[in-house]
């Protein structure tokens, strides 16, 4: 019998600091997300980040969750509820970090009889810190505790033309009653080693943009590519002016160069050039979550004003809208029925 695991990033149990310390080291220690020999890892990670870093992040959690726990999960699971009502299948959710466990989700399908599972990463982009890692750790679960079940993985669907349809109109509908001057695409950061490091030709990437023109494998792998290419894809959906539309990177840890315009850099220089109502969206995330609710929607909001910025929105990611679910029912169905899958 066929069914489907959605696997998101996950998050602690709790806003406390007790909580997210396990959670951010099951999640920094994984070696697709801090990408350094493992002694350096354990120093960095062990030695360093988390002396100070889950005392910050469990203050920042605290101001964005709900009452039934992390907006990350609530919606996830809501989604989740909802696809398997559209598809009448077997479908669990899993997370790659924290304690809602890949395993505990394949154990779930097993339990109903399931042993074709569709794997679906909920991340639009292909990186090895958010798509590869879940693809890693499914197949690794898959072969040590779930010989018989066999996984097929939905692909990064950052341009198919269902998803950019989807994503505009989720959009449109967020600027139906703000007037902007400008809207800022604002993804999560990764470093800039990491595109290099995911580019099989090892030459093409280079960082800048100068490449995207030129036809490549590359572009099946690279993350700063591939975000570029939603923007531009909802701008031409959207039909709107070019002067008024930018891409930017958001969440940086200190360290290493990560993927530029920075965020928070552009939200200055965009209020500094007199663009006094921005829009900001965030397709490198399906559900909000601490880095939308809190990093964009009130940290994003008060560095823009303090910029001289006067009207500022954040609009929603996709969650458990109606026009997702249908979407990504449409999807399990056309895979449940004719084996295929989105291009
Ligand atoms: C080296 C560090 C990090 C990389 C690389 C990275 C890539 C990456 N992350 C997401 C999606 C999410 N990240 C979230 C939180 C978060 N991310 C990092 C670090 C890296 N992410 C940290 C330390 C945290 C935790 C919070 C903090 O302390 O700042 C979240 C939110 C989770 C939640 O519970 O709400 C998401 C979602 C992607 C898509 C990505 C690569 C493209
Ligand atoms: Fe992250
Ligand atoms: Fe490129």
């Amino acid at each position: 019998m066929k069914g489907v695991l959605l696997v998101n990033l996950g998050s602690p149990d709790s806003p406390t600091a007790k909580d997210v310390k396990p959670y951010l080291d099951e999640f920094l220690m994984d070696e697709r997300v801090i990408d350094v020999p493992n002694i350096l890892r354990n120093i960095l990670v062990r030695g360093i980040i988390l002396q100070t870093r889950p005392k910050k992040s469990a203050k920042a959690y605290a101001k964005i969750w709900w009452d039934e726990g992390s907006p990350l999960i609530v919606i996830s699971e809501r989604f989740t509820e909802k696809v398997r009502q559209h598809t009448n299948m077997p479908v669990a959710l899993g997370m790659r970090y924290g304690s809602i466990t890949i395993k505990k989700a394949l154990q779930e399908l097993k339990d109903k009889g399931v042993d074709e599972v569709l794997l679906v990463p909920l991340y639009p982009h292909y990186a090895m810190s958010s798509y590869e890692t879940v693809v890693v750790k499914a197949m690794e679960e898959q072969q040590k505790h779930f010989p018989q079940i066999n996984l097929t993985t939905l692909p990064a669907f950052y341009s198919n033309a269902d998803y950019i349809k989807v994503l505009s109109e989720s959009i449109a509908d967020g600027l139906k009653d703000f007037e902007y001057d400008h809207i800022l695409f604002s993804y999560h950061g990764i470093p800039e080693r990491h595109i290099r490091k995911s580019d099989p030709t090892k030459f093409h990437c280079k960082i800048d943009g100068s490449c995207c023109k030129i036809n490549s494998v590359a572009h099946h792998t690279c993350y700063r590519h591939q975000c570029y290419d939603t923007t531009e894809l909802v701008k031409a959906y959207l039909d709107l002016p070019e002067d008024k539309v930018s891409s930017s990177f958001q969440s940086r840890l200190a360290g290493d160069p990560w993927l530029k315009p920075y965020t928070d850099y552009e939200f200055e220089r965009l209020a500094k050039e007199g663009k006094k109502r921005l829009a900001v969206i965030t397709p490198a995330f399906v559900s909000d979550c601490l880095e939308t609710l809190e990093e964009i929607a009130m940290e994003g909001k008060e560095q823009f004003e303090e910029a001289g910025g006067e009207r500022y929105k954040h609009i929603p990611c996709l969650n458990d809208s109606d026009a997702w679910v249908t979407l990504m029912a449409k999807w399990v169905n056309e895979w449940k029925s004719k084996g295929t899958l989105p291009v």
